[in-house]
């Protein structure tokens, strides 16, 4: 491994955005220290590569975990993993149910976001003209498409589908609040996903949310409800296979894209200059 303060970066492809419990990725890399017009990305940015793909791997809360979910700066990833080259991005998440039908170990591939966050930053339009990208879905098909095949020929049965719910946190839910989540039709929740597939998309990088659950949130299990320490245990019994299966969704990546995500903002007229 070797650390460059501010070289030029090597180009690379693929982008994970690794959450709670997923730390580091790659084996033989190169740290950057990317700037951004956003400030500095959550950490060094690891870049290295897997079967001849070159891939860019940030943890969303720093390596030390020391971002809590409102305070990630999304846009500073996203910004700096494009500038990078990445074109496609894999977000692993821990995410509670909402559901009894899927329980803590599941992978669930949601092609659907509802946003209950509030007061983050979520656009790089906010000023000098207005650009409206079209978030209807949220996520890249092919993407999914992949990683729930991925998934399928790794022995997993994955969701395929689904409604991911993003609550502003830290905090986790009351029960009255997860059960008006499941009922309307919701079924998972979680705390980041939120700006940072919608950053994303107005980048027009694909965006694909791997979702591990690690718990049955508090309004659909008896218990005591949703603890920090359930989440940190259920994904790090989980976090082998879990990277096996992202290193397998980064193989199968198509190398051209096919998906509408890279022609987001054809016609537009954008008063910022992407990297
Ligand atoms: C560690 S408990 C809650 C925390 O875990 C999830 O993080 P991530 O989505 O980055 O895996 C959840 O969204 C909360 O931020
Ligand atoms: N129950 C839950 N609510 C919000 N975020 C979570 N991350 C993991 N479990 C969660």
């Amino acid at each position: 491994m070797s650390t460059s303060p501010s070289a030029a970066p090597p180009a690379a492809e693929i982008g994970v955005i690794g959450g709670s419990g997923f730390y580091s990725f790659l084996d033989d890399i190169e740290e950057l220290r990317v700037e951004t017009p956003y400030g500095p990305p959550s950490d060094l940015i690891a870049v290295g590569e897997l079967a001849g793909r070159r891939v860019a791997f940030i943890p969303r809360h720093g390596r030390d975990h020391r971002y809590p979910p409102h305070r990630i700066p999304y846009r500073a990833n996203l910004w700096a993993l494009r500038s990078l080259g990445v074109r496609q991005v894999l977000a692993p998440s821990a995410v509670g149910s909402l559901t009894t039908d899927y329980g803590p170990g599941t992978l669930a591939v949601p092609d659907q976001l509802a946003d209950r966050t509030h007061g983050r930053a979520q656009t790089y339009y906010d000023e000098g003209g207005a650009i409206h990208v079209s978030f209807s879905d949220p996520y890249c098909p092919t993407g999914r498409h992949t990683t729930v095949g991925s998934a399928q020929a790794a022995g997993w049965d994955p969701v395929d589908g689904g409604t991911l719910v993003v609550i502003e946190g830290p905090r986790f839910s009351t029960r009255a609040e997860s059960r008006w989540y499941a009922s309307q039709g919701w079924t998972l929740v979680g705390m980041t996903g939120h700006p940072e597939a919608v950053l994303a998309r107005e980048l027009a990088l694909c965006y694909t949310p791997l979702c591990l659950v690690t718990d049955l949130d508090a309004g659909i299990e008896e218990g005591e409800g949703v603890t920090m320490e359930e989440v940190y245990r259920v994904f790090g019994e989980n976090i082998g296979r879990l990277r096996t299966l992202v290193a397998d969704v980064v193989k199968a990546l198509p190398t051209e894209r096919d998906c509408p995500c890279p022609h987001v903002l054809d016609g537009m007229r954008l008063l910022l200059e992407l990297p």
